[in-house]
């Protein structure tokens, strides 16, 4: 078994798909969790000054999405053909720019323009965008894509409570059921299930 070592803030955020992948394929891993001070020292020595990174057997590899869908082909959750690989792509990619277009409006530094940016997200896009989301996921038998369990969906699982947290969203699980479950049926899978109840609890 190769030694792997995830590397990231104690949040789940985007590190949490990831450690959910590892533990879904039944790899060990040391579950790394570095606190914001311990942070400037390590940035110039990761990939792209970013986490999460992961390291296998000593290489360094980061971006979540790649690092998944890397894991996914490991773990029998890809496509079955490049078709429905370019699905879950296409899906991933959308779910990444709702996220982007959130943390965009929420971490805006300028209080006025953050102001603006929340209202115009909550009022103006998040409907079209959230709506989207609640119908590709009840079109895929409640999955991101491909009608069923793939990486994707571990991602998804992973930044939901961020994406609450970021959208300002605390009411999400009543207003979009299908997300809830979709969150709940990757959480729930046994050896996914023995993770989280093990690790550290967070918010987000
Ligand atoms: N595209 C990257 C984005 C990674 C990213 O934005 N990481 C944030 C934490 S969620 C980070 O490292 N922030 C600290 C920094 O940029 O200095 C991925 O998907 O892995």
């Amino acid at each position: 078994m190769p030694k792997v070592t995830v590397t990231y803030f104690n949040v789940k955020g985007l590190g949490e798909g990831i450690r959910m992948l590892l533990a879904y394929g039944g790899q060990e891993f040391e579950d790394v969790r570095i606190e914001k001070e311990q942070w400037p020292e390590l940035k110039p020595k990761t990939p792209f000054g970013q986490l999460p990174m992961v390291e296998i057997d000593g290489k360094q590899y980061a971006q979540c999405v790649a690092i998944c869908r890397y894991l996914g082909r490991k773990y029998g959750l890809a496509g079955a053909d490049i078709e429905e690989d370019l699905i879950i792509d296409q899906n991933m990619d959308f779910f990444n720019d709702v996220r982007l277009k959130a943390a965009s409006a929420h971490y805006e530094p300028d209080e006025k323009l953050k102001a603006t940016k929340v209202e115009d997200l909550k009022k103006n896009q998040l409907p079209l965008l959230f709506g989207k989301l609640d119908e590709i996921i009840q079109k895929n038998n409640g999955h991101l894509a491909a009608g069923k369990l793939t990486w994707a969906d571990f991602i998804f699982a992973g930044m939901y409570d961020a994406l609450k947290m970021l959208t300002q969203t605390p009411d999400l699980d009543e207003k979009y059921p299908s997300f809830k479950k979709l969150r709940d049926t990757v959480c729930a899978l046994p050896k996914v299930k023995a993770f989280i109840d093990a690790a550290p609890k967070t918010d987000y």
